[in-house]
């Protein structure tokens, strides 16, 4: 059984995905493994240099993803120049990590995709599990855990379905509007209500 957990930018999908390690659940992780598939050396590391040019790397020679993040998440023209070139890759990765979950016995994988209705991945998965905050506190959060300014934090969500479209679209909708611990005590009881039927 796969769970795909999505969400908006800064609802809660890593920190609900740290409740459910703790809880022994694997988790397949689309941010991380979009860091790895772009490291030097990588097929979409060179894609991504002669697409938007050297001035997006750091000295070291690794991608500046705050510099790419300023190009990409003010132009959808470039942002889906970006998707083409790093989706591909994410996805192969993802399928080949939860298979090798499931194959050693684990009953239950969840994909954290955060674009999963974007991206219409939802073949991808079994059900979906959505991290779901107000767009007041989504944007609060945002700004506060990435010092962004309320317009870089606006031009990120506003590269994302609106959060409220993605309500109507998940299996299971994840309140995070209240405390972690509120959090956590609802993942519990999550866990505990879809244990034979998520
Ligand atoms: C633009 C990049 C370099 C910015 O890197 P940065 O370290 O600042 O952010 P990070 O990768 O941790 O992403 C943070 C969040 O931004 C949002 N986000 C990232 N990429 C996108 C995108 N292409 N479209 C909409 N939202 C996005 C997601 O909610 C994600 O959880 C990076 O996000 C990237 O390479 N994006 C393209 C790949 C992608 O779509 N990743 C998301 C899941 S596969
Ligand atoms: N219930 C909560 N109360 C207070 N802060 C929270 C709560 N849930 C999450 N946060 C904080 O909000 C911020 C965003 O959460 P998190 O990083 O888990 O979001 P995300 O959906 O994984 O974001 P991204 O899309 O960027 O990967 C973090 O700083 C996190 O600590």
């Amino acid at each position: 059984m796969i769970i795909g957990l999505t969400g908006g930018i800064a609802t809660g999908k890593s920190t609900v995905s740290q409740i459910l390690r703790n809880q022994g659940i694997p988790v397949v992780d689309a941010d991380i493994i979009s860091r790895e598939v772009v490291m030097p050396g990588k097929e979409a590391y060179a894609k991504i240099v002669a697409s938007f040019g050297a001035d997006i790397l750091c000295e070291d020679k690794t991608i500046n993803r705050a510099r790419l993040g300023e190009i990409i998440f003010n132009d959808s023209v470039q942002r889906n120049v970006l998707n083409d070139i790093v989706h591909p890759a994410v996805r192969k990765e993802m399928r080949l990590q939860a298979e090798s979950y499931l194959k050693s016995g684990e009953s239950r994988v969840v994909m954290d995709i955060p674009l999963l209705f974007e991206s219409k991945l939802t073949h991808m998965v079994d059900r979906t599990w959505l991290v779901y905050a107000k767009p007041e506190i989504q944007l609060e959060r945002l700004m506060l855990r990435d010092d962004f300014t309320e317009q870089q934090a606006l031009s990120r969500i506003q590269s994302q379905m609106p959060i409220d479209e993605k309500k109507i679209l998940a299996d299971i909708v994840i309140e995070n509007n209240g405390s972690l611990t509120e959090l956590e005590s609802k993942i519990l009881e999550l866990l505990y209500d879809t244990r034979n039927r998520p």
